[in-house]
């Protein structure tokens, strides 16, 4: 990690973009936060990120500090020249900056998910050294759009289709989205206003990541008006369904899991079978899921989850079975559903 501590030098053109009321509405999030880390690559959406994040900070005079960082992934020769940029950026703006260097991989080795994952690491470790409790990405309509659109095709159910929140726990930090609902055209224009150079990642529009794929499709859906927009609106339309539908699953949970006397020991949670027929599909469905998720290997797909209830209806009133699922057992008795861990595989063959 390299730190570069902010340096006094000529103010910036004052950029074209928000008046200080939206300021303070788009950052109203930062402010209960003491420290609030700015992650910033160096393209477009993230220098507009560090622009009016520091604009905010002088305009409204938040209790916030803001701090930045940039991780050099050593991917591109040029990347190391890129983090000085943004650095030397920061340190005009009056904001302190840090290069966080991640070890180069292996050639062929590196999927994006990986260096998403180590990039995420890297920034929270970050956060912790310097007493930030959170971090801001510059996430846009556009990529929420484009997170729509791909969970889509995987098959989302409404809480997929709700996109990224504009905030949600990371660990002991909050990742927070400030730019989610601003156009990435809108980010763009700010920097080119504010005379700011900045880069691009080719791995964007590298074909062979179906995320850069589904984006060239996103011209001709707007063509056909299904754009950034109408997307970002129905991911939060989806978000309200969503937590709607969370709060009647807590309610369920509450009515259908058995008294603890009655739990068939640690790590077990048995639901009442008819309060659990009676339910409506979708909140069995999420009860299932957060069951499953609880006890075994985390979140289950939606279609797996979907088989598992259908499977549970399919039995008749004093049918038992079991099946494994992503760790869980699940095992139906007269009664009740009894969701636990289920065995060590070879454990499990034995058993049977
Ligand atoms: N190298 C980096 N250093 C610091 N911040 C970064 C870096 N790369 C991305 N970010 C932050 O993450 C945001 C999203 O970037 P991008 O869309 O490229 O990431 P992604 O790989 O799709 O990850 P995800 O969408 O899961 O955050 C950027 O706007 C920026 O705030």
């Amino acid at each position: 990690m390299s730190r570069s501590a902010p340096a006094a030098e000529p103010a910036l053109a004052d950029p074209a973009g928000p008046a200080t009321a939206d300021l303070a509405t788009l950052f109203a999030p930062f402010t209960v936060h003491s420290d609030v880390l700015l992650a910033v690559s160096g393209g477009p959406d993230s220098t507009a990120l560090m622009l009016l994040a520091q604009r905010w900070q002088a305009q409204c005079r938040p209790p916030t500090r803001l701090h930045v960082a940039t991780v050099d992934h050593g991917l591109r020769p040029e990347s190391r020249a890129e983090a000085q940029a943004v650095g030397a950026l920061a340190g005009r703006l009056g904001l302190a900056h840090a290069r966080l260097d991640l070890p180069v991989p292996l050639p062929g080795t590196r999927l994006q998910e990986a260096a998403r994952h180590e990039r995420y690491q890297a920034l929270a470790a970050h956060a912790g050294a310097i007493g930030a409790t959170a971090i801001a990405t510059a996430h846009t309509r556009d990529d929420q759009a484009e997170t729509v659109l791909f969970r889509l095709m995987r098959g989302s159910g409404i809480g997929g289709l709700a996109g990224m929140r504009a905030a949600r726990p990371h660990g002991p930090l909050t990742l927070l989205r400030p730019l989610l609902s601003r156009p990435k055209a809108e980010l763009v224009a700010l920097c080119r206003a504010a005379g700011i150079s900045f880069v691009e990642d080719p791995s964007n529009s590298d074909p062979r990541f179906a995320r850069a794929r589904l984006r060239t499709l996103l011209p001709s859906l707007a063509a056909e008006g299904l754009d950034a927009a109408a997307m970002e609106r129905l991911a939060r339309r989806m978000a309200r369904a969503d937590a709607a539908l969370e709060a009647a699953t807590d309610e369920a949970l509450r009515t259908l899991w058995l008294s603890a006397a009655e739990r068939t020991g640690e790590g077990t949670i048995r639901l009442t079978r008819a309060g659990l027929a009676a339910l409506p599909e979708e909140i069995a469905l999420r009860l299932l899921g957060r069951a499953v998720a609880a006890v075994g290997e985390g979140p289950v797909e939606l279609a797996k989850l979907e088989a598992l209830a259908a499977w549970i209806r399919a039995l008749a009133g004093d049918e038992h079975g079991a099946r494994t699922l992503a760790g869980a057992l699940v095992r139906v008795n007269r009664r009740a559903v009894a969701i636990g861990r289920a065995p060590a595989r070879r454990a499990f063959r034995q058993a049977r």
